[in-house]
């Protein structure tokens, strides 16, 4: 549908007023149905942000449910889980009082638990703000073009809220939302930093499918704000 692009001068400014949009938007949907939903990227674009929004005492964190948007699928002890940088990060200070909803389980593969994270993450939906990221491939979540899963990931009329996904291009399999459970978020933010990624973004949108780059797929079917800073 569009892209609608926030550009600030350098990371610090676009974090503040980044962690100022996510205040009011979870604080809006607390007073309209008294709870909220967070879902985050991980990787290492966010972490900065995570560690200022953990400090928000004008959010009422025990209202607010915080989940990831794709994990990889690792124990906690491993340096690339996500579920551990969103603890270490997020989940400190005032926003330790939040309530999390892991897409992780102990189950051999992300394959075998799409079905008890898809039940947990379903009566979740619509998620109000979710916070994309993107790769230098135009992947965004999980949703990877090498993957063969991202059809089935990209298709609309996807009645599950998570796919399974593995990468010939990254490590790990992973659990990911799919872009119907994306798609449908209230407020979906795309946080990405460098030169290099903004114009990843610009050729993804005007010179590539959904299939060939992922992050097409939610800007043609959603509002999505992009959070850019050199
Ligand atoms: O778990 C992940 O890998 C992601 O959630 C992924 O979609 C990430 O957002 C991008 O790969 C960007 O990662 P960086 O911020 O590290 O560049």
């Amino acid at each position: 549908m569009a892209l609608i692009e926030n550009v600030f001068a350098n990371r610090e400014a676009l974090n503040e007023s980044f962690a100022n949009k996510i205040a009011d938007n979870l604080n809006t949907a607390i007073s309209q149905k008294g709870e909220a939903s967070l879902a985050v990227s991980g990787g290492s674009t966010p972490k900065p942000l995570f560690q200022l929004l953990s400090n928000r005492a004008d959010i009422d964190w025990e209202k607010v449910t915080v989940l990831l948007v794709d994990e990889r699928w690792v124990s906690d002890d491993n340096d690339a889980s996500n579920q551990t940088l969103v603890k270490q990060n997020l989940l400190q200070n005032q926003a330790a009082k939040a309530q999390y909803l892991s897409i992780k389980t102990d189950a051999a593969t992300a394959e075998a638990a799409v079905k008890d994270i898809d039940e947990k993450v379903k009566v979740r939906l619509p998620i109000d703000v979710v916070i994309l990221g993107m790769g230098g491939d135009g992947h965004t979540a999980s949703l990877f073009p090498c993957s063969s899963e991202l059809a089935e990931g990209l298709r609309l009329d996807n009645e599950s809220s998570v796919i399974a996904t593995q990468p010939t291009t990254a490590p790990h399999q992973r659990m990911s939302l799919t872009l119907a459970s994306i798609a449908s978020a209230t407020n979906i933010y795309l946080h990405i930093t460098s030169d290099d990624k903004k114009a990843v973004l610009d050729e993804s949108l005007q010179q590539h499918t959904a299939l060939e780059r992922p992050i097409k797929a939610v800007a043609d079917n959603a509002e999505l704000q992009l959070m850019w800073a050199p």
